[in-house]
């Protein structure tokens, strides 16, 4: 549907409405380079800028977005329109073609150097079903559930790029009906299907950043897999909140969706009720109509719709600095698990296996409760683009290693 000189699918997810940007190498030159997928094939946008001597050249040569994020959104539309015109306009065709390589052959690597990671906890139908699982007396959110985003800090340095192999983690637990706890490989390893944003321009101590302000400094978004130890959450999480069960990894896709390619996907946010502080309200449409799938060795098991999260990104970006606590360019926040209505919309297994009580069966008569070693983790997603077209978030990937 576009005027390209490249041979471009109609349906390709990587059209030249999305262009995301992630860090790659090829064999034998392991330096890594700004990317950009269109078709089947990247973009050695490192490359190209300096072909093409583009001012934002010097942006690309760190082997990570941070320098390109810090630049702000007037640069990171300079950028996305040269892309543009550098692939419409034949008079490139003949400099840039030796830029572009097959997406099978390129090693994509961590995007951008993670900075603070925070996770939320945003899925009305996640938060229900993980306070009946963890605690069965309940029926109720908690009740500062609808009065504010609840998140917690993560551990940035354990951000991993999709493909990086999981080690299964050791900890302790005690399952309820044990005497005592024990010490020991998890046996309740689970995922987290998760929609991630990527802060581009920091923010002052003691300003925070209000709804209205979002785009100003969030770049883009990315798909998040916040891998969740569930024996040793249930045992160490109270009264502060998840530590050792989910900081021992936490992956994410590699090619980083700017919010520019997701105009299509606006949607509003579900009704809030009670109507929420003044800081967090919010006007026009701040959901986003993302459809996540989550395959098992190979078999999907779930297609969470990221529409139906109860707060949004902005409203997430805006509690969590409301303190004057500041950004800094890679900070990486995630929705929580998204989880749909339906029992096919679950985000994690733990509600798939309804707390490993109704184990799950794959095609094949295979039942999963939580991951065993060797299954592999694939979370993709798209999104509608202009024109009934879908764009691509790609995928973020990970295999289970024993502990
Ligand atoms: O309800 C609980 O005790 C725990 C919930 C989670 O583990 C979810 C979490 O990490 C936040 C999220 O991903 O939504
Ligand atoms: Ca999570
Ligand atoms: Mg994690």
């Amino acid at each position: 549907m576009n005027v390209t000189w490249l041979d471009l699918a109609d349906d390709t997810p990587f059209g030249l409405d999305n262009l995301p940007y992630g860090a790659f190498s090829v064999a034998g030159a392991p330096a890594r380079r700004i990317g950009v997928p269109v078709g089947d094939r990247v973009l050695d946008l490192t490359a190209a800028a300096a072909e093409t001597a583009a001012a934002f050249a010097p942006l690309l040569t760190a082997g990570v977005l941070n320098p390109l994020l810090a630049a702000g959104p007037g640069t990171w539309r300079d950028v996305r329109e040269s892309v543009r015109e550098w692939l419409t306009e034949p008079r490139y065709a003949d400099r840039l073609r030796p830029h572009l390589v097959p997406l099978t052959e390129v090693t994509t690597h961590l995007a951008f150097e993670v900075a603070d990671y925070v996770d939320f906890y945003s899925s009305e139908h996640h938060a229900l079903n993980a306070g009946k699982i963890f605690r069965p007396d309940t029926t109720e959110l908690p009740p500062n559930w609808k009065h504010l985003p609840i998140g917690y800090h993560g551990r940035a340095g354990t951000v991993v790029a999709s493909g990086t192999p999981v080690v299964r983690p050791h900890g302790q637990r005690k399952p309820r009906a044990a005497e005592a706890p024990s010490f020991g490989p998890s046996q309740r390893l689970d995922i987290e299907a998760e929609v991630g944003f990527v802060v581009g321009v920091p923010s002052a101590a003691g300003t925070g950043v209000s709804t209205a302000d979002f785009a100003d400094h969030v770049f883009g978004v990315c798909l998040v897999n916040d891998w969740s130890a569930r024996d040793i959450q249930a045992w160490e999480y109270q009264p502060l909140g998840p530590f050792l069960g989910k900081s021992f990894a936490t992956s994410v896709s590699p090619w980083i969706v700017p919010l520019a390619a997701l105009e299509h996907a606006r949607v509003d946010g579900p009704p809030q009720d009670p109507e929420p502080f003044e800081y967090l309200r919010t006007a026009g449409k701040q959901g986003l109509d993302l459809t996540l799938e989550i395959r098992l060795n190979g078999h999907l098991v779930s297609s969470p719709p990221f529409a139906s999260q109860y707060w949004t990104a902005p409203q997430q970006l805006a509690h969590m600095t409301v303190n004057g606590a500041s950004l800094r360019t890679g900070d990486l926040f995630a929705s929580g698990t998204v989880t749909g209505p339906e029992r096919e919309q679950r985000g994690s297994f733990l509600e798939l296996s309804w707390g490993g009580r109704e184990p799950f069966e794959l095609p094949g008569g295979e039942t999963r409760s939580f991951l065993e070693d060797g299954d592999e983790v694939v979370i993709s997603a798209t999104a509608p683009g202009p024109g009934g077209t879908r764009i691509g978030m790609g995928e973020v990937r990970g295999t289970v290693v024993p502990g």
